[in-house]
């Protein structure tokens, strides 16, 4: 049983209703809350040009939940919450029409005037829509108002600012939910927790005991459909300016004095202010970039990125990036962040590892070299769990090996269903707690860290393609650790 007063009321309006994102993570997402009981006076008013009608877009949303464990009474139930708007968020026009309807869904479904605005489009759309729904009075009525926005959130800090300044010409910060999907990882969420619950990690959690932190996310496919869009962005911007930077953050921050939105985006706003900037100049130093060649993917070729479509011929957008981030505060101090991601790699895996200073002497292995240092590894997926990796007794004595604790949080284990990340930050929306969505002050830091390796980028132009697809990436990545005397951990186990 959900209590009342965790069941929020709302008339949520998405704009980009017949795209890709609705599609596939939206409808699911709030089928998936309705069905578990956490919204029951809610209705959805899908927006975009296509001349679709209430029946025709109950249909697509029933579509898109169709892989997901039903009933058909509920079907309809869900499905009869949704209507479609015929809408151009260039003409002013539509505007009032969608607020004449929206008003009235308010009196039909009791949503006491709250409103979600969800904008899944393209982001040169943002701007234009938040101040179109503040000019034709959408956000006039009693109860809250929420604005949503997909990535990317600019192309480099000037554009993001740009972007900033026009939506918060028409909304308040606390009213703005800037979604970044990792963020409602179930084991993304759980760093926080492993962290500063457990007083066994937290007391070695400095450059006292931590050698270097590494995080992957690595991706077997391709570019798949989404060639145009991430040509003008690549990796560095698609991936890390992101979702590899809130990690970084929720792995470096201090203890937030309370779990307030505000107290724990205080703590990571500061780890990105302390990030070491890197000289456009020593970008080498610090970063690799790749792209993949043809290769071999589970068995089958691949082609290069190059040979995707004939538009990315001769393209120079990195499809992989591994960068060495440098956290120059008390704590952190002298311990490398690995980060690396990147398509068309062997595995698709998510994984931060945490390794510790190897003990000075270790009196049960013949070779130092073979000492393995514990390791802390956080699986985010697709696994879900933490595996803990120490050394015992091997068959005789003075003589050890590494063992595993490991604690999987899947859902197959449990019998239970952990929500996806869109549905658990869409109830958060719904909820108003905003502490799993970025502050503005977090991409605004995030942008001028990542316009620097891009700048130095610019100067030379790469040699690709450098990795095979199948592989982990360029071989440069390797040395990137090995000047350091550390290497990757592998992901794929
Ligand atoms: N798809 C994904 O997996 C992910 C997407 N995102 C982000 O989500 C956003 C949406 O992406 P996605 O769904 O893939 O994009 P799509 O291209 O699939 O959908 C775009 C939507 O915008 C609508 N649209 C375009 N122009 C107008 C207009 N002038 N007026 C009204 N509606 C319009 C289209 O509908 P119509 O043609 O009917 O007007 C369509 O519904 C983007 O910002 C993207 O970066 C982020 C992470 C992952
Ligand atoms: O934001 C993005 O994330 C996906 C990877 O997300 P995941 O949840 O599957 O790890 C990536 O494929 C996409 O390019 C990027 O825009």
């Amino acid at each position: 049983m959900v209590e009342e007063q965790l069941k929020p009321k709302a008339v949520i309006v998405i704009f980009g209703a017949t795209g890709d994102l609705a599609k596939r993570k939206l409808y699911p997402s709030l089928y998936r809350m309705f069905r578990s009981g956490k919204i029951e006076d809610f209705a959805v008013i899908g927006a975009a040009r296509r001349p679709w009608t209430n029946e025709s877009y109950r249909e697509n949303v029933e579509q898109s939940v169709k892989n997901i464990d039903m009933r058909d009474k509920d079907l309809q139930a869900f499905s009869s919450r949704f209507f479609y708007q015929p809408v151009d968020v260039t003409n002013s026009a539509s505007y009032q029409d969608l607020n004449s309807l929206i008003q009235e869904l308010e009196e039909d479904f009791h949503t006491e005037g709250n409103r979600v605005f969800y904008l899944a489009m393209a982001p040169e759309f943002f701007g234009i829509i938040a101040k179109n729904l503040k000019l034709h009075g959408l956000k006039d009525s009693a109860g809250w108002k929420r604005l949503v926005i997909e990535k990317p959130f600019g192309h480099d800090l000037p554009s993001a600012k740009q972007l900033n300044e026009e939506i918060r010409s028409a909304f308040d910060e606390d009213q703005i939910y800037r979604i970044d999907h990792y963020l409602g990882k179930e084991m993304v969420q759980n760093i926080e927790v492993i962290r500063f619950a457990n007083g066994l990690f937290e007391h070695l959690w400095n450059n006292r005991f931590i050698s270097n932190i590494q995080i992957t996310s690595s991706e077997s496919l391709g570019v798949e459909e989404r060639a145009r869009y991430y040509d003008h962005s690549g990796a560095t911007r698609d991936m890390a300016q992101n979702h590899m930077m809130q990690m970084v953050a929720l792995l470096a921050m201090e203890p937030p004095i309370n779990l307030t939105t505000e107290e724990v985006r205080s703590e990571k706003i500061k780890v990105l202010r302390a990030m070491r900037s890197v000289n456009p100049e020593d970008v080498d130093a610090y970063f690799v970039r790749g792209q993949y060649g043809p290769g071999q993917i589970a068995g089958s070729e691949v082609t290069g990125y190059r040979e995707e479509t004939e538009e990315l011929q001769d393209s120079d957008t990195e499809t992989y990036v591994a960068g060495k981030i440098m956290i120059d505060n008390y704590r952190w101090a002298g311990v490398p962040f690995y980060i690396r991601t990147g398509k068309r790699l062997a595995v698709k895996s998510t994984k931060i590892v945490v390794e510790f200073q190897n003990i000075p002497m270790n009196l049960y292995y013949e070779n130092k070299d073979d000492q393995h240092p514990n390791l802390l590894v956080i699986n985010i997926q697709p696994e879900e769990g933490v595996t803990l990796y120490l050394n015992a007794k091997k068959d005789k004595v003075g003589h050890a090996e590494p063992i595993k604790l490991s604690y999987r949080n899947n859902l197959t284990d449990h019998g239970i269903n952990t929500p996806e990340a869109y549905e658990k930050l869409l109830y958060d929306c719904l909820l108003g707690d905003a502490t799993n969505f970025t502050h503005w002050d977090e991409v605004a830091l995030s942008w001028s860290f990542i316009d620097s390796i891009l700048a130095g980028w610019r100067m030379k132009r790469p040699a690709f393609p450098n990795y095979a697809s199948g592989t982990m990436g360029p071989d440069a990545a390797n040395k990137l650790l090995s000047k350091n005397g550390h290497h990757w951990w592998p992901v794929e186990e």
